[in-house]
């Protein structure tokens, strides 16, 4: 087991890895500890692993570098492993991997590998981005790009909620033009979801499945800050779905126009519009509870 640790965000995540490493010991696990040294390091690191045959890669950190690791196992054998240190974990609350280190731990001793489909992004500008949960552009993408990330390691997830009341005042809502394979529609944002959630544990796309290839797209019609202040009002009673101006579909391949409009994917910034989005060549297995629960009830 090839564990890949993201140690930017501090001294308390560094903690939170040495719960979860004590446990490993205690369970009998071999492991090899790496951290990064700078963004995209992940990939490449986890992708020696895999070709030097670890079977499991865990991803320590946040869900940008899950992202990361994930795309460096594209179409090899090992399967993800997570240990949830970041600042939202979406794509853990999504799976039901514990968020405490001592149980994410022992999941990945006793936990099975199933599939997941990660989404693909390929920007016209150059570059590609894999994405395990979501991909957003417009008002949620200006957010992560002009987060003040100072802030971020003080207060967490606060500092997005900081962030989007600066960008209320000052976002100026350009139209975006969605692209399916079966028509075209005009949005202020829209959040491409591989999962149900977003934001930690906030309903946004009841009927995304990650074992599914494809996507729910959601479509933010409603523009101006006040629109954009309601959406997140509603977010945190988990009452996104249903509000008006916005709509819900599946889709496996889309586009997005709106020039030099900001790109998020898993909670980083990655680039700006145009963008295809589309469902990534090789699924992932993925080191989940087991589906009888037994594990993790233990
Ligand atoms: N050593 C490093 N120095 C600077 N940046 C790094 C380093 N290692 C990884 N990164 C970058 O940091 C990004 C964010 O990391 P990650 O998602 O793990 O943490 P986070 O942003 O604090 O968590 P969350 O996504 O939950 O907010 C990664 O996508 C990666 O590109």
């Amino acid at each position: 087991m090839l564990i890949i640790f993201n140690p930017k965000a501090g001294q308390r995540r560094r903690q939170r890895l040495d719960r979860a490493l004590q446990v490993l010991r205690r369970l009998g696990q071999d492991f090899t500890l790496v951290e990064t040294a700078h963004p995209g390091h992940a990939a490449l690191l986890a992708r020696e692993g895999a070709r030097g045959g670890q079977g499991v890669v865990v991803a320590a950190g946040g869900d940008g570098t899950i992202a990361e690791v994930a795309a460096g196992l594209a179409g090899a054998g090992a399967a993800l492993g997570v240990l949830p240190l970041g600042t939202a974990n979406v794509f853990a609350w999504e799976l039901g991997i514990p968020v405490r280190p001592e149980l994410s731990a022992r999941l990945l001793v006793e936990g099975e590998a199933r599939l997941v489909h990660p989404g693909e992004a390929r920007f016209d500008g150059g570059g590609e981005r894999l994405f395990v949960q979501m991909l957003g552009a417009g008002f949620d993408a200006a957010v992560v790009a002009n987060l003040d990330l100072g802030l971020k390691r003080r207060i967490g997830r606060g500092a997005y909620v900081w962030q989007a009341v600066r960008e209320l005042g000052r976002y100026r809502f350009p139209p975006l033009r969605v692209v399916f394979a079966d028509g075209e529609t005009l949005v202020s944002s829209v959040i491409v979801s591989k999962g149900r959630l977003y934001a930690g544990r906030h309903l946004l796309a009841p009927e995304a499945e990650m074992a599914r290839p494809g996507f729910q797209v959601a479509l933010f019609r409603g523009s101006g800050p006040v629109a954009a202040a309601a959406y997140g009002a509603a977010l945190p009673l988990n009452l996104l779905p249903h509000m008006p101006g916005l709509a819900l579909r599946h889709a496996t391949w889309l586009r997005i126009e709106g020039e030099g409009v900001a790109v998020q994917a898993d909670g980083d910034p990655v680039g700006r519009l145009p963008v295809e989005v589309r469902v990534a060549p090789a699924p992932l297995r993925v080191v989940l509870p087991q589906v009888t629960g037994v594990a993790l009830a233990a």
